[in-house]
């Protein structure tokens, strides 16, 4: 062994330290000669390896897709998906890094979609990574279930939603909600000359909807100074931060959660905040019950439903259950509907002649009522649920939105069994499978030339409104875990918006920065701040004259 001191100690006339000191630089050359090529070699390895193109993609070794993940969540990671799915005829296989849990097959072609939410539903289920990965925040609620505790609470909300009651409800809390308190915002921010962050507005209205219809409390987060809400701040960076598992490494989530750092932690945080709301929830409900004499107990909110159901020991649902069911149905009846009206408002500025022949039909349709013909017509004007239905240019232009901006952007399946895919793809058992739903809507193959353009005429056959193929259109999902709220959420951002494009005009600030974030559902980034113009009354005039 050479200890360096000795070399430094060492005079150098002497000759045979000379000697010696020649030989160790040669050595120390080669080594240098060696770790250049072995660098080198490296470099050419890696290199050949990473020029392994795979679906397009480049493969490295170790690492698999991975460093082409990180370049997409860094740009719009849904348009490089699209990006990726066009240039592969709509599936690719991601490759994860060596041992970790990010290989799935991404697929956005329509055959493949029936295969796996209809024809093959009970081969792809939900599975255990999905639930394992959004556990914290959803619990068993009905997003993350399958089997049994899918189907009862699947089973209890249909019957619940397609109640003669529920429709009442909707209705009654909607004119409430819009009448009494969106409106007013919408008039203070006009009278004080101030710009609104509408998506946020839209996510107050659909969360004190969504509480009264599904638990029968009203939060009231609707109100002329917008107050506070600690809940839905918690809410938002809850469902952020459990997105940000889906693109980690589990054994990196599991570990950042274990020592509390980063966003674990802000999870970790957050999710308190959601647990305090629903627990308050399922207390308050629980006391007014208890109090309520019998001939009263008559509720039939969802949770109130849930509470009188037993689980399969007999026993009344746990208060952990009736908090994930809380969750979950916020979850879908608030950030779904809200954010896909921002989208709805932000495209209908940039395409005016949609916004004129929304407006003409709504007038036509208020153009039928006895008392406009007669020139009676008392304020305010409420949209009446017959007049809703037959908006179809509206219901044409806010499904059009959805097509181009879908409330759920990506979601997620497991395989039970080894399956083939329609288009071939093979699929072994476990593997994880994505559906691209904002992919869809920008695909060429699916919607022809035009399918960037927003066009709510593709929606219409003889002026009538016309669905498509779930598995074509697949904002709501498809078979049987198709949307259970799709009717109600149309009928809500129908009345909404037809509410508020029949009196103002809705102006995006100047270069308001407007772009997807990652997230469960696909909030605008920065919100959508916005101008309120009230119409002119000879503009409305003018229009219901043209209709008459
Ligand atoms: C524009 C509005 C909406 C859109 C785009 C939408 C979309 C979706 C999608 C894509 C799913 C499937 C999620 C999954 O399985 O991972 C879903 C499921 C569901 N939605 Fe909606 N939704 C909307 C509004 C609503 C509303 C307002 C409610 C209720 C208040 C609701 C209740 C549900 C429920 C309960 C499920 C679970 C169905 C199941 O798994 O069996 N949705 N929705």
């Amino acid at each position: 062994m050479i200890n360096p001191s000795n070399l430094t100690s060492a005079s150098s006339n002497d000759p045979a330290t000379v000697n010696f000191m020649s030989r160790r630089l040669f050595f120390l050359q080669d080594i240098q000669i060696l770790e250049l090529f072995v660098a080198l070699f490296v470099f050419v390895v890696i290199h050949s390896l990473r020029q392994k193109r795979h679906h397009g993609l480049a493969v490295w070794p170790v690492l698999g897709m991975l460093p082409s993940l990180v370049g997409g969540l860094r740009t719009n990671m849904y348009e490089w998906l699209t990006d990726i799915l066009c240039r592969q005829n709509g599936t690719f296989r991601f490759k994860g890094p060596l041992f970790s849990s990010l290989n799935c097959v991404v697929t956005s072609d329509p055959r493949n979609l029936e295969h796996l939410l209809k024809s093959k539903f009970p081969n792809f289920p939900k599975g255990p990574f999905f639930r394992d990965t959004v556990d914290d925040l959803l619990g068993n609620g009905i997003f993350s279930a399958d089997d049994e505790t899918w189907q009862r609470q699947r089973k209890t909300a249909s019957i619940e939603f397609h109640s003669a009651k529920f429709r009442q409800l909707t209705t009654e809390s909607l004119l409430e909600l819009v009448h009494f308190r969106l409106l007013p915002v919408l008039e203070n921010s006009i009278e004080q000359s101030l710009p609104i962050d509408l998506q946020d507005v839209l996510l107050r209205l659909t969360f004190d909807n969504v509480c009264m219809i599904a638990f029968g409390v009203d939060p009231g987060c609707l109100h002329p100074g917008l107050p506070e809400i600690p809940f839905a701040k918690a809410f938002e960076d809850a469902t952020e931060a459990t997105v940000q598992r889906f693109v980690s490494p589990t054994c990196i989530w599991k570990a950042m959660r274990y020592l509390n750092v980063g966003t674990e932690k802000k999870l970790k945080i957050s999710i308190k905040g959601v647990d305090e709301f629903a627990e308050d929830v399922i207390r308050t409900r629980k006391k007014e019950l208890s109090m309520q004499s019998d001939d009263k107990k008559q509720r039939s909110d969802l949770l109130t439903v849930f509470m009188g159901l037993k689980d399969e020991q007999g026993q009344p649902f746990s208060d952990k259950f009736l908090r994930d069911i809380c969750v979950n149905f916020i979850l879908a009846g608030r950030d779904t509907s809200s954010v896909a009206l921002s989208w709805f408002f932000w495209l209908l500025e940039k395409n005016p002649a949609v916004e004129e022949r929304i407006l003409a039909e709504i007038c036509r349709i208020v153009g039928e009522r006895a008392e406009v013909k007669t020139g009676e017509c008392g304020s305010p004007l409420i949209f009446r649920p017959e007049e809703i239905k037959k908006m179809d240019y509206l219901q044409a232009a806010l499904s059009e939105a959805l097509r181009l901006y879908p409330s759920v952007p990506v979601d997620h399946k497991e395989v039970v069994e080894d399956d083939i895919f329609p288009d071939g793809t093979v699929l072994k058992r476990g593997t994880k499978v994505i559906y691209a739903i904002y992919s869809m809507g920008r695909m060429e193959s699916i919607w022809g030339k035009d399918c960037k353009e927003f066009k709510p005429e593709r929606w219409l056959r003889d002026g009538r409104f016309m669905s498509e193929s779930a598995y074509k259109f697949t904002a709501f999902n498809g078979g049987p875990r198709l949307c259970l709220g799709k009717d109600f959420a149309y009928y809500q951002m129908k009345f909404a918006a037809s509410s508020i494009i029949y009196r103002y005009r809705v102006k995006v600030v100047k270069n308001h920065p407007v772009e997807p974030k990652l997230a469960l559902t696909m909030y605008m980034k920065h919100g959508l701040k916005v101008n309120i113009y009230r119409r002119d009354e000879s503009e409305l005039q003018r229009c219901l004259k043209r209709q008459l």
